[in-house]
């Protein structure tokens, strides 16, 4: 049994549409990763990646199985529950960046804190920090059509990381950006999850997996194989890019 973990997937299934059209994305998974644990997930296209993070995270349900963040059920809860969850507990960093394009970089990154109550100066300071952080604060003041695709990236990830975040989900989150950059993410990423945060991390990138503690190997919507940073991977890697 993995200690003291923030995320738990236990026969967590997931079939799209019916009859003809019927899909099954995700076969029941299990999967824990403990606070302070960096997960990587490989797979090739169409593996069921995504759906993994997106059940991890609340954003679907499953149809088979349950998902828990911090031991508690997701089926279980309201529908405000769950959102008053998603916002405080779980930084989201998708492909689809979905930053707002009417507000500057430090109010988007402000945004989830103050939704969670925060005054609007503290959040802003919160924001400055981070943007601080991600070597960005020359931008926090410009909206997302006056930043290049790298920054409006970090701009994301910085979002995903603010306050106490105990979940931390991110799918190809270096996709924009030129491998220095990428590496800087993948840095921060790496530092959250050493201060405490439990991450899932979607990859194409074999050096990126060098990141994670874990890496779990998903094929036709089950997941095949794990390998531990001290046990190499018996696959072979390219396959799954
Ligand atoms: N909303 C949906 N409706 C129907 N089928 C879907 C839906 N979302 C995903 N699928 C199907 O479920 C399977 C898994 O998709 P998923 O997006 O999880 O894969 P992935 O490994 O993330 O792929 P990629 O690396 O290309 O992003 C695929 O066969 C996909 O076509």
């Amino acid at each position: 049994m993995t200690a003291n973990p923030v995320l738990e997937l236990r026969n967590a299934g997931k079939v799209y549409g019916e009859g003809e059209t019927l899909v099954t994305a995700l076969h029941g998974a299990a999967l824990t990763v403990a606070a302070g644990e960096l997960v990587a997930v490989r797979g090739s296209s169409g593996s069921g990646k995504s759906t993994l993070l997106h059940l991890a995270g609340g954003l679907d349900a499953p149809s088979t199985g349950d998902v828990l963040v911090e031991g508690q059920a997701l089926s279980g809860m309201s529908r405000k529950e769950l959102a008053r969850l998603r916002r405080r507990s779980i930084g989201y960093v998708f492909q689809d960046l979905n930053l707002v394009p009417s507000l500057t970089a430090a109010e988007n990154i402000a945004l989830p804190r103050e939704l969670d109550g925060t005054h609007a100066a503290e959040a802003r300071i919160e924001a400055l920090a981070a943007l601080e952080e991600i070597g960005l604060r020359e931008v926090a003041d410009r909206f997302p059509d006056e930043m290049s695709g790298g920054q409006q990236q970090r701009v994301a990830i910085a979002r995903a990381l603010i306050g106490p975040r105990r979940l931390v989900l991110a799918d190809e989150p270096t996709g924009a950006l030129d491998s220095e950059t990428g590496e800087g993410v993948m840095r921060l990423l790496r530092a959250r999850c050493d201060a405490g945060a439990a991450c899932l991390l979607v990859t194409h990138e074999p050096r990126h997996s060098a990141w994670a503690d874990r890496v779990v190997f998903i094929s036709d919507g089950a997941i095949i194989d794990e390998t531990t940073a001290d046990a190499p991977a018996v696959l072979d890697l390219g396959a799954l890019t």
